[in-house]
């Protein structure tokens, strides 16, 4: 399948309307190219429009049933979302500003090190800040056991999710075949991934475990699951275990990768768009100064840099197609019948694109999101880029908060330029948009990241 394949059905909605049926091996689908459908049926509708698809590989040969992301609504979510949501909401995860910021001033430090592996560093970056957060476990390298784990557990999982990537997913009893039977490779990989499910849930969060019961100083989302347990019954339960097991392992999978390729896309948008840069630096010297870096309270007095923000979210779709949801049941929607267990994509590449919206929206215009007398505010891309109904991301408020001190710690600190030539030209990037399951970033180009000057490298130190 063409890997974007999310703009033509948006071509392909402004031919047939702003929902479109298909059938894909069989199984019913509907792609949803409009924002007030999507609120319509996910959020008006949402007691049917909460499932997710089910398959047969990843929940039970892989055994991912514990991933709240792949599971249905009901019960057994609720359980695991609960926590998740309690703890990133903005409220609470503002109590872990101190480790954002350590967190964004180490990736400063390692970009001023080896600006050309900055790929690399953002990577780390990202799996660090959730590491910290969900364990309270420090990582050195990418090459942590627990990143590689989590690294390779995302990538299969990925394939594993892939539509027709495993006939076992369209007819069901091939799971009864036994592993030697001709046509039956999809068990080798199936213990793989199980091996690796099993792997992600247990060993990060027994280690931590281990390390809270004997000295609970480090702050974390376990850590908190944990002393709640002791607090109501003075013990942590095998339930409990895997409860707090599965809501901490969920977190690096949904939480590492999104962030990684929000920052590669803003270094892209910066290398291609010096104007946007230069003017979110004048805010920065101007609100900020060069005395100290930004926190999460400079927000408000920084509204071109949270403009800057929103337009990285509208113009570079990380999740073109978003999470694909399910029906419970059959419905009917302005005409159309929509069977039971039908999968509903949310085209977010079309809703971001919408002209009505964002005119020009080919366009990287941060101002559109500046108040101007007499127009109204487009539309936040937050509302879409970050889902909707009951499966809106659980993780959006600390994503947010995260991703703005990143940026504007970047931006305080270094140029973002297009590479030169010998002669110092520019070279014109070579960008590539990679999409890896239902994902997309771009691969490392060429750029030039340098420090500003020496008071901006001073504060790296400083901080
Ligand atoms: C820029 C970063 C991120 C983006 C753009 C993003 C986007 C999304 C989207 C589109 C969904 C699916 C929503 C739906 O089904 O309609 C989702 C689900 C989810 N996200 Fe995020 N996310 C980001 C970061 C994070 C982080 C940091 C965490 C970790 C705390 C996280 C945890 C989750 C979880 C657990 C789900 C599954 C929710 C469910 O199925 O009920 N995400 N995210």
């Amino acid at each position: 399948m063409d890997p974007d394949w999310w703009q033509n059905t948006e071509a392909l909605g402004k031919e047939y309307g702003d929902l479109i049926f298909l059938k894909s091996l069989g199984q019913p689908m509907v792609i949803i190219n409009s924002y007030d459908v999507a609120v319509d049926l996910f959020e008006k509708k949402s007691t049917n429009y909460s499932d997710r698809p089910t398959s047969v590989m990843v929940n039970e040969l892989q055994k991912w049933d514990w991933n709240l992301i792949n599971l249905c609504y009901g019960e057994g979510l609720r359980k695991l979302r609960a926590p998740v949501q309690k703890f990133f909401e903005s409220s609470n995860i503002l109590n872990f500003e101190d480790v954002m910021k350590r967190e964004a001033q180490k990736l400063l430090r390692s970009l001023l090190q080896s600006p050309d592996e900055y790929g690399q560093h953002i990577r780390t970056s990202a799996a660090s800040l959730i590491m910290m957060i969900t364990y309270g476990h420090e990582i050195d390298s990418y090459d942590d056991p627990f990143v590689r784990l989590a690294r390779n557990s995302a990538e299969h999982l990925e394939t594993a999710l892939q539509k027709g990537a495993f006939l076992v997913d369209n007819i069901p009893w091939l799971k009864y075949l036994p592993k030697w039977f001709p046509g039956a490779g999809f068990h080798v990989v199936a213990e793989e991934g199980a091996r690796l499910s099993n792997d992600l849930r247990s060993k990060p969060y027994f280690f931590t475990k281990e390390k809270i019961l004997r000295n609970p100083v480090t702050r974390s989302f376990t850590s908190k699951q944990i002393e709640e347990c002791l607090s109501l019954a003075d013990r942590v339960s095998e339930d409990d275990d895997d409860v707090i097991s599965a809501t901490t392992a969920v977190c690096y999978l949904a939480g590492a990768a999104t962030s990684a390729s929000v920052i590669m896309f803003f270094l892209m948008a910066m290398t291609l768009h010096p104007e946007v840069q230069r003017r979110a630096q004048d805010e920065i010297d101007r609100v900020i100064g060069d005395s100290r870096l930004s926190e999460l309270s400079d927000r408000d007095q920084l509204p071109y840099c949270a403009a800057l923000l929103k337009e990285i979210h509208r113009c570079y779709p990380i999740l073109p197609l978003g999470v694909a949801h399910a029906t419970k049941e059959a419905d009917t929607y302005s005409g159309y019948y929509i069977p039971a267990k039908t999968v509903v994509l949310p085209n977010h590449w079309a809703m971001l694109m919408d002209p009505k919206e964002y005119p020009v929206p080919e366009a990287f215009r941060p101002d559109r999101f500046l108040p101007e007398e007499g127009r109204r505010m487009p539309r936040d891309p937050s509302k879409i880029a970050f889902g909707f109904g009951r499966r809106i991301c659980p993780g959006k408020p600390f994503a947010e908060h995260s991703l703005f001190l990143l940026v504007t710690h970047i931006l305080a600190v270094f140029n973002i330029s297009k590479a030169k030539d010998v002669d110092g030209n520019d070279i014109e990037p070579d960008i590539k948009i990679r999409s890896h399951g239902v994902m997309r970033e771009p691969e490392v180009f060429e750029c030039l990241i340098k420090a500003r000057s020496s008071e901006a490298s001073a504060l790296i130190q400083m901080e």
